[in-house]
């Protein structure tokens, strides 16, 4: 029984079954393992237990493995592994910053040469979307896949059964972004006044909708810093709404690099008190945004989108202003 529920929770991504095991796990390439939580206790009965994944890498891996954790939100002792673990927390369903990207490489690439006999074993909570991430940033840094495009139809054969390794557009775009500076070199960084929201989804039509927007400061991905949230006052911010059309005006509101866009509604929770839940999110980095206008044609391009939003919603922001990080103005 524990393993039928094993395998559902495990959904669409390939287990390793053999030699007795029966593990969320896939081999990327041959040094490259990418896997679901190691757990204990209770969540052992839904995810890989870390005496099979512990029995795993000593009867395979012994003296060759080396465990990259980028679960925020489940963190353990190192020593479990005999302590050759290193720890890039990312949070569930988001982006990592290119720095931590790269982070990731070096690490692989070091340990990788060390011995050809060494493997680099992945995981996050699920090892899908936050491990694909960094996995396919890997292949991408070793050109052992040519583009982004390669690289994630790789990784989505290896990983999955169903072709859908990473499905968070902004995780895709960060791979775009990895890319491009993996081949021309790192970008100028680029703060941009942001002029204008526009949202047209049938939720205006219905609910109040605010936006959240937060930045990432040095690499804590996982803590952004609130830049604005279209709620409070503190910034100028205009809000018009016509039909299934909100837009929202902003007045001196300067981003920059990492950028947090989430865009909310007010319900009630069961015990009557208000909160705010997330309609969708989406993440940009400011060096990459070409031009004036950033466009979202469809429900498909947005992060995580709430099952009440039509398919056909649409999401621009419009830019006044670029200028090089820290440059003043008069
Ligand atoms: C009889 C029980 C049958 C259980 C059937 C469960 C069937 C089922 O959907 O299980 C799956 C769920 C959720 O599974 P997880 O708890 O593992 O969550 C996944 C994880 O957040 C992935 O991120 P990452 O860790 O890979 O970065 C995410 O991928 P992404 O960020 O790319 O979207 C994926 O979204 P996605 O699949 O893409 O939508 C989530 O489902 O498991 C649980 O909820 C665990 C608790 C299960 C509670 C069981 C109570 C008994």
């Amino acid at each position: 029984m524990t393993s039928i529920v094993r395998q559902l929770v495990s959904k669409k991504k390939r287990r390793f079954q053999e030699n007795g095991f029966d593990l969320d796990l896939s081999y990327i390439t041959r040094r490259i393992v990418v896997m679901g939580f190691p757990a204990e206790g209770v969540e052992e009965l839904l995810r890989n237990p870390y005496s099979e994944v512990a029995r795993f890498l000593t009867l395979y891996h012994e003296n060759h493995f080396k465990v990259i954790n980028l679960c925020s939100e489940r963190l353990y002792d190192p020593g479990k592994f005999g302590g050759n673990v290193e720890i890039i927390p990312m949070e569930d369903h988001q982006i990592a910053p290119l720095s931590l990207m790269f982070k990731f490489c070096r690490i692989a690439e070091d340990w990788l040469a060390k011995d050809e006999n060494n493997v680099i074993v992945t995981h996050c909570k699920a090892g899908k979307g936050r491990s694909g991430l960094m996995v396919c940033a890997y292949l991408l840094y070793t050109a052992f896949s040519p583009s982004p495009q390669k690289a994630l139809q790789f990784y989505a054969e290896k990983r999955t059964k169903n072709g859908k390794g990473i499905t968070v557009p902004s995780q895709i775009r960060y791979l775009d972004y990895f890319h491009d500076e993996r081949q021309k070199g790192r970008r100028e960084e680029v703060e941009m006044q942001l002029a204008e929201i526009s949202l047209t989804a049938n939720i205006v039509s219905f609910k109040d909708v605010n936006v959240v927007i937060s930045s990432i400061t040095g690499t804590d991905c996982c803590n952004p810093t609130r830049v604005i949230s279209t709620q409070e006052s503190a910034f100028k911010v205009q809000k018009s709404k016509l039909g299934k059309t909100l837009v929202i005006s902003f007045s001196q509101l300067w981003i920059c690099g990492d950028v947090k866009f989430e865009f909310q509604t007010t319900e009630v929770s069961l015990c009557l008190k208000d909160y705010q839940a997330l309609v969708f999110h989406f993440w940009l980095n400011t060096s990459y945004i070409e031009g004036d206008k950033v466009s979202f044609r469809n429900k498909r391009e947005l992060d995580r989108p709430s099952r009440c939003l039509e398919s056909d919603t649409q999401v621009s922001l419009f830019f006044d202003e670029r200028r090089p990080k820290g440059e003043k103005q008069d």
